[in-house]
């Protein structure tokens, strides 16, 4: 089988005498969208918090296309192509969306020898910024300031930005929280035509949107991973239905 593209193994972390993450192992395979799910206080945040380096797991692996990330900071592991949304990025509001995407342009090709250019007059970086819109739906919000845009629409101006990073993994930070029915039903649209070739990690609490996007999910409890598998298995789980997804699955 083709390597993992991020591989976990046996992580711990204790806040006390509190274990948060128990020996949580699982593989993101290359291409999929792999979800995370579980209660309130599963230890999903934690979880994510230690693959993208902001905590420090008590003992385990991480492995991110093959390399040992385990003990690198956040920024080193960004580099590498391990972006997370709705946290790496923050929206600049008084610049409109094409500015705040271009800066992310020009970030991610480390020009900073051109500052004294605003990001927004470069024609290279405003095509690549327009590019990315165009991939996002933004393309008509292109001369909108960041502010102004709707709760929705920032979800999908972060993710101009983080794919702007060129990522080789993204992880998906409750991307739906917030959203109405119709923006929850964009941003499932959108997440399914960036799909097939971009690995992603969703954590998300609406189940809907878990079950028409992911191609594997693995269900967090009380800091264990009790179950993954495709949607239809984990549905069928009576394990899982048990812990946790009751009759929202049903
Ligand atoms: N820094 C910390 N110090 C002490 N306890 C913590 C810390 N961070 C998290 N916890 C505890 O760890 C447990 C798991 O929290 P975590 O936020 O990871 O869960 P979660 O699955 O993301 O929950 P939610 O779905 O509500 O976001 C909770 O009991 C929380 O109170």
């Amino acid at each position: 089988m083709t390597e993992p593209v991020l591989a976990v193994e046996g992580l711990c972390k204790r806040f006390g005498a509190l274990t948060v993450t128990d020996g949580v192992g699982f593989e993101v395979r290359p291409g999929e969208i792999h979800a995370l799910i579980g209660p309130n206080g599963a230890g999903k945040t934690t979880l994510i918090q230690q693959l993208c380096g902001r905590l420090v797991p008590d003992a385990g692996t991480i492995r991110f296309l093959g390399g040992d990330i385990t003990r690198l900071p956040a920024h080193a592991r960004a580099q590498r192509g391990l972006a997370r949304t709705f946290q790496i990025t923050h929206l600049l509001p008084g610049f409109t969306v094409l500015q705040n995407v271009a800066t992310a342009v020009q970030r991610r090709r480390g020009s900073s020898f051109r500052f004294f250019r605003p990001a927004g007059r470069d024609p290279d970086l405003n095509a690549a910024a327009q590019a990315l819109l165009a991939r996002t739906g933004l393309a008509a919000r292109a001369a909108t300031p960041a502010g102004a845009l709707s709760h929705g629409e920032k979800r999908q101006l972060e993710l101009a930005m983080a794919l702007a990073l060129e990522p080789k993994l993204l992880v998906l930070d409750e991307p739906m929280a917030g959203t109405g029915r119709e923006e929850t039903a964009r941003l499932v649209e959108l997440l399914k035509g960036l799909a097939g070739g971009l690995p992603m990690i969703l954590v998300e609490h609406d189940m809907s949107a878990v079950f028409a996007l992911a191609d594997r999910i693995s269900v967090l409890v009380y800091g264990r991973i009790i179950a993954t598998g495709a949607p239809d298995e984990i549905r069928a789980s009576p394990e899982v239905r048990a812990a946790y997804l009751g009759e929202e699955a049903a």
